[in-house]
């Protein structure tokens, strides 16, 4: 069935109706750098109209082991529904045998009959919950582990445009409603429209004429699944998309929630919440206003069957064409019936709702993996540590042919960084240094020219080694909820404590040493237990780990006061002999780490020298960094030589420019 409403499978729209305002012009555009890497555009609703059926049989991969218990379960359950419609033929049986010939002791085999048909339906039903309970678990297991290592696989520009709630909520919500199908409804489904084929074949045999009114049923009930299959599916994508967009304010206002206190905007957020949670209330009051005219209908057609077949059997009885027994009979089958119809409003509810979350869950499988590892990685005959950025070209997938951006953020980078060479990046802010960085392990790839490692394109390296070689350090520190040993861990899973203690020394993270159960400390959610600080130089501590043979690092020591700075950089700089280190700079204390300085402006780099040459010949040079308060004199005594004028005159520029531009 099409869906018609654009805006219901947007994963980012704060909320669902924003979305139907989003003029369609920005949308393109947007949507053209996105799709060039195959990342489905948050903005631009569902990829093509696809009906209930289509959206389940995707599921067939991940269901495909359950399904041998499942089609036991449905045996079982069709074999627990026949006993129940054998009931009315052993009560017609009583009536029309022992009652009428006034026969007690023939009573004793029937009832016996009853009984077993009683307790046989009862434990079949047990078994089919067995059977059906555990494999279709399985299979919500299977999905959500396949959807969390494909997260893990995405390119870092699918994150940058999927909010985390949309995720989340597909993560969890979306595949229970799967599970919540295949262990329930898609058995029911088939058991009742069986019951009902078995149970009309019943009637037909017991009274033709009477057993084609409740036939008939079956097509005013076809009609009014088709059509309210259309108007419901429309509202489970809208309902959970809303639970999604939902999600992602909780999680934002969560991880916000400093700043929102701080500013006092948390009655802000909580509005913006509610007014969400409203969206979401009403959505699912339309659902269960759709759901309950379906289900009022479909009770009511059974009854009105029902009247017609009364007065048709009680005709039939008096001009004695159909014995007492058998009219007791149809109507005790024909009332069997009447659960079977009755459930499937709900059934179909939710079936809808599997559909709509199959959608939302293949529309992130469906995103292609586009930083892979080649089939063939070269090996590269060095492993020095060699880094050059040719011609190095990038552009942001959702920048391109922005109005007012340009699509590319570098137009042509020409770096090298000889083995155990480290070079800073300066550059005025929006310049591209952090793209910069993130091109040298392919968290994002170049869109021109090509990042090569020891003489080989990263692009043709293996992965998995490329990340094991160039470790990176980011301005904003993430640290997990989990012990300090295992964040430091994460940059080199093998290192041995005395290495874990090796790199927190040059991080000169030793307030670890403090902390109550020391390296075995959690810290909390996002290292928000700890001070800034700690946590870049936690951060550092897991850059350094490995001993790579290349370090990126991305401004790392913007949180640390200047003694602490001064500490670092000196442990830093027995770290960096040896290793080729790409370093993002704002101060002139960072730059002073490096042995030469790239200036990146206009998307090239502009000049390189050292610190002293780039400050003589490049105006506004030192404009661009912040000093603090020593300037850099004290640092450039520590590098030993030429720098004492640069140091001064970093802090010069600093002192003009207020600090960073
Ligand atoms: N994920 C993204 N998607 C689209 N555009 C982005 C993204 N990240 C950054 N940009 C844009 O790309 C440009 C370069 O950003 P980048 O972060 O590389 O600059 P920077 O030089 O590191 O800045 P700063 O010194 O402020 O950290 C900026 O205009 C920024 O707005």
């Amino acid at each position: 069935m099409p869906i018609t409403d654009a805006a219901l499978s947007h994963p980012g729209t704060p909320t669902t109706a924003d979305a139907d305002a989003r003029p369609d012009r920005d949308t393109a555009e947007h949507a053209a750098g996105l799709t060039a890497l195959g990342i489905p555009d948050p903005d631009s609703g569902p990829r093509g109209a696809r009906s209930s059926v289509a959206s389940l049989r995707r599921l067939y991969p991940y269901a495909r082991p359950a399904l041998p218990a499942l089609l036991w379960s449905t045996v079982t359950a069709i074999v627990a529904t026949v006993c129940s419609l054998a009931f009315p033929l052993a009560i017609q049986w009583i009536i029309d045998g022992p009652i009428t010939d006034r026969d007690l002791s023939g009573l004793v085999w029937p009832a016996v009959v009853l009984v077993l048909l009683g307790a046989g339906e009862a434990g079949l039903f047990w078994v089919r919950r067995l059977l059906a309970a555990r494999p279709s678990m399985q299979v919500e297991a299977r999905m959500r582990e396949a959807l969390y290592a494909h997260l893990q696989r995405l390119p870092v520009a699918f994150h940058d445009h999927w909010p985390a709630g949309q995720l989340l909520s597909r993560a969890v919500s979306d595949l229970s409603t799967i599970r919540r199908f295949l262990g329930f409804a898609l058995v029911f489904l088939v058991v009742n429209v069986a019951t009902f084929v078995v149970g009309v074949i019943i009637l037909l045999s017991l009274s033709w004429r009477l057993g084609l009114v409740v036939a008939a049923l079956a097509v005013p009930l076809i009609v009014l699944c088709l059509r309210y299959e259309t108007r419901y599916q429309v509202l489970a994508r809208r309902s959970q998309d809303q639970v999604g967009d939902l999600a992602t304010t909780v999680e934002e206002s969560v991880l916000g929630i400093r700043i929102l206190k701080a500013f006092g905007r948390s009655r802000d957020l909580g509005r913006s919440f509610l007014a969400q949670a409203r969206g979401l209330r009403d959505t699912e009051l339309t659902k269960a206003r759709v759901i309950s005219v379906l289900w009022a209908t479909i009770i009511a057609l059974p009854e009105i069957a029902l009247g017609v077949v009364l007065l048709l059997g009680i005709q039939e009885v008096a001009d004695g064409t159909l014995t007492a027994g058998t009219l007791v009979a149809f109507f005790g089958t024909a009332m069997s019936l009447r659960w079977p119809i009755d459930s499937l409003g709900w059934l179909l509810a939710v079936t809808n709702d599997a559909a709509a979350a199959a959608d939302r869950y293949f529309e992130v499988m469906d995103v292609p993996v586009t930083v892979t590892s080649p089939e063939r990685p070269v090996r590269p005959a060095r492993r020095e540590g060699h880094l050059e950025f040719r011609d190095v070209r990038f552009g942001f997938p959702d920048a391109q042919d922005r109005p007012g951006r340009p699509a590319e953020v570098l137009r042509g980078v020409d770096l090298e960084l000889h083995p155990g060479e480290s070079v800073a990046v300066v550059g005025a802010t929006g310049s591209g240094k952090t793209a910069l960085t993130a091109l040298v392990n392919r968290l994002y790839d170049v869109t021109g020219g090509a990042v090569v490692l020891d003489g080989v394109d990263v692009r043709d390296l293996d992965l998995a080694d490329l990340r094991s070689r160039v470790a990176v350090a980011f301005e904003e520190p993430t640290l997990f909820s989990a012990s300090v040993r295992e964040n430091v861990l994460l940059g080199h899973p093998d290192a041995d404590d005395d290495e874990v203690r090796r790199a927190l020394r040059v991080a000169h993270a030793d307030f670890v040493e403090d902390l109550p159960w020391g390296l075995d400390t959690r810290i909390g959610e996002q290292g928000l237990s700890l001070s800034g600080g700690q946590r870049q130089r936690l951060a550092l501590a897991r850059a350094v780990v490995g001993r790579p043979s290349v370090l990126v690092m991305d401004d790392p020591l913007s949180a640390l006061d200047i003694h602490t700075e001064a500490q670092v950089e000196k442990a830093l700089r027995s770290v960096l002999h040896g290793t080729t280190a790409l370093i993002v700079a704002h101060r002139a204390s960072t730059v002073l780490l490096a042995d030469r300085v790239a200036l990146l402006a206009d998307g090239r780099v502009a000049a390189v020298g050292t610190h002293s040459e780039l400050l003589a010949t490049v105006p506004g040079y030192g404009d661009l960094l912040a000093t603090d308060a020593r300037g850099g004199a004290d640092r450039t005594d520590a590098r030993g030589g030429a720098d004492g004028t640069d140091g001064a005159r970093a802090g010069a520029g600093a002192g003009v420019d207020g600090g960073r531009a």
